[in-house]
């Protein structure tokens, strides 16, 4: 009878077990399980040391000295982060206004679709995707407009996971995706009809670099669209709590220095590029882009819990749970900075490469 009663507990203690981790899956998406949680390219006794490194150099992002380091730390970064962005965000690795009445996949969707809108993409044209993450980005406009798509990240992690996804896609003739640095890339010059980059470029230790690299690889005549982080004017740097919002977001997301909104356009212009249009898509009639952070005090507790069991039983290797923690974390200072409206992710600027622009040598 003993026996019995204990079969049938632990039973029910793996069947609950197997049901919070592998079933109930995240608050937000069901593409990943939590019990395949890694710590991307590196090596499970890797994670630990690998945060503690990244925590030491991004803690104070604004004393960085060596700005050579960041593409390296960076990539440390996505290795920690990837699967976790993967299980309770999705495919896609940035944020959306809300729309009303849809769900979070379709803001992402049409956030994407107004990229290759504005670019005018099209079948047969060769577009760059510039810090292409997993390829959420890159899978609907490719759908959307029939363009061809190359998509370069810095993670090779990254890499395996976005080419994984595009051939389950059945994507995989008009998606291409390569490891390198948006800094230097191996792509020749005027190779590209059309170039983006969405939440990305803000990992540019100087951004007119990426921006110069960018203007590189396209055809005279042709568009270039990026969504970018910065500060807005209500910023005030002398507020302490904006200050502690910022940095927040900075040490949580691996960035070298968030930049002001009135710098990037002139930033682009200063590297030949010819301004098109720029808006920022946060603002009203936009609805708030970080209600989706704020998915609750119980989904959170919830993936917290499971990750520190997957860790505890060593299922997730060991520091994920602190990089889930610092995620939290990082999740709090995002929706401070949208709430008092100081930082927007989604300033976003239109640029041409002009049609006489001399070749580059
Ligand atoms: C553009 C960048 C990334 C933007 C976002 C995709 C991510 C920023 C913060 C991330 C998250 C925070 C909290 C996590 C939560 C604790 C966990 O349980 C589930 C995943 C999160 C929601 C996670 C998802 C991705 C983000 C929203 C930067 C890096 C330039
Ligand atoms: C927040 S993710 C956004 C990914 C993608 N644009 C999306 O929206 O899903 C930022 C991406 O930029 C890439 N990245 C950052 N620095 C890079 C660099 N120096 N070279 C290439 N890619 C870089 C990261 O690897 C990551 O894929």
């Amino acid at each position: 009878m003993e026996t019995l009663a204990a079969v049938v507990t632990l039973g029910l203690l793996a069947a609950g077990l197997y049901w919070f981790v592998c079933l109930l899956g995240s608050a937000e998406q069901k593409g990943k399980h939590a019990s395949e949680l890694s710590g991307g390219s590196l090596g499970r006794e890797q994670v630990a040391s690998t945060y503690r490194q990244y925590w030491t150099f991004f803690r104070k992002p604004k004393e960085i000295e060596h700005a050579d380091r960041v593409p390296d730390l960076v990539d440390s970064f996505y290795n920690l982060v990837t699967d976790i962005y993967e299980w309770g965000w999705g495919q896609s690795f940035h944020f959306s206004p809300s729309l009303p009445g849809h769900s979070h996949a379709a803001a992402t969707r049409a956030h994407e679709e107004m990229a290759a809108n504005l670019l005018k993409l099209g079948p047969a044209m060769k577009v760059l995707d510039a810090g292409c993450g997993v390829g959420g980005p890159m899978r609907t406009i490719a759908t959307h407009s029939g363009a061809n798509v190359v998509g370069i990240t810095i993670n090779e992690y990254q890499v395996g996971r976005a080419r994984l996804h595009n051939i389950k896609a059945g994507l995989d003739k008009l998606c291409e995706v390569v490891c390198g640095d948006f800094l230097h890339m191996p792509f020749d010059a005027e190779s590209f009809d059309a170039a983006y980059s969405i939440e990305a470029t803000c990992h540019a230790p100087k951004l007119s670099e990426v921006y110069a690299e960018i203007f590189r690889v396209l055809k005279p005549g042709a568009l270039y669209v990026t969504y970018e982080w910065v500060t807005t004017p209500k910023f005030q740097p002398d507020n302490s709590e904006h200050l502690e919002i910022v940095q927040g977001i900075e040490r949580g997301n691996a960035l070298p220095g968030l930049r002001r909104q009135d710098e990037v356009a002139e930033i682009a212009k200063g590297v030949g590029f010819e301004l098109v249009e720029e808006r920022d898509l946060a603002l009203p009639p936009a609805l708030p882009w970080w209600t989706r952070l704020k998915m609750g005090r119980v989904a959170y507790f919830r993936n917290h819990v499971v990750v520190w069991v997957l860790t505890m039983v060593r299922i997730a290797p060991k520091g994920v749970d602190d990089v889930h923690e610092m995620l939290f974390h990082t999740a709090h200072h995002l929706t401070r900075g949208g709430q008092t409206g100081i930082f927007t992710p989604m300033h976003m600027i239109l640029l041409r490469k002009p049609n006489n622009a001399a070749p580059a040598c």
